[in-house]
């Protein structure tokens, strides 16, 4: 099942620094992960905003809040959900 989701990250201000480069480092890497393993294959920067628009291909809304509630910045992140079904005008839908 393929959803668009959007990610806010919204890191505290007083945050200390060296956790917050920490935070960022292993946020890559654990994303990265996923994208190598066709879990996460689309990933967007929204120009002007510390937020991503982004397409993850998973088996169920389970397998997408295991894997949304496991990324390192999942506590400062402000997350929305959009489910995506196919669209019938789509060229090579069907008729
Ligand atoms: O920077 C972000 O948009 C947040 C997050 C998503 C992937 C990643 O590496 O960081």
């Amino acid at each position: 099942m393929l959803y668009h989701v959007r990610m806010d990250v919204r890191l505290p201000p007083d945050l200390d620094p060296a956790e917050r480069a920490d935070l960022i480092t292993r946020e890559k890497a654990y994303s990265q992960k996923l994208q190598r393993a066709g879990k996460w294959p689309q990933l967007w920067r929204i120009a002007g905003e510390y937020a991503n628009f982004s397409i993850l291909d998973v088996a169920d809304h389970d397998e997408l809040h295991t894997l949304l509630s496991g990324l390192p910045l999942f506590p400062y992140m402000d997350i929305a959900v959009t489910p995506l079904a196919a669209h019938p005008s789509k060229v090579g839908a069907g008729s």
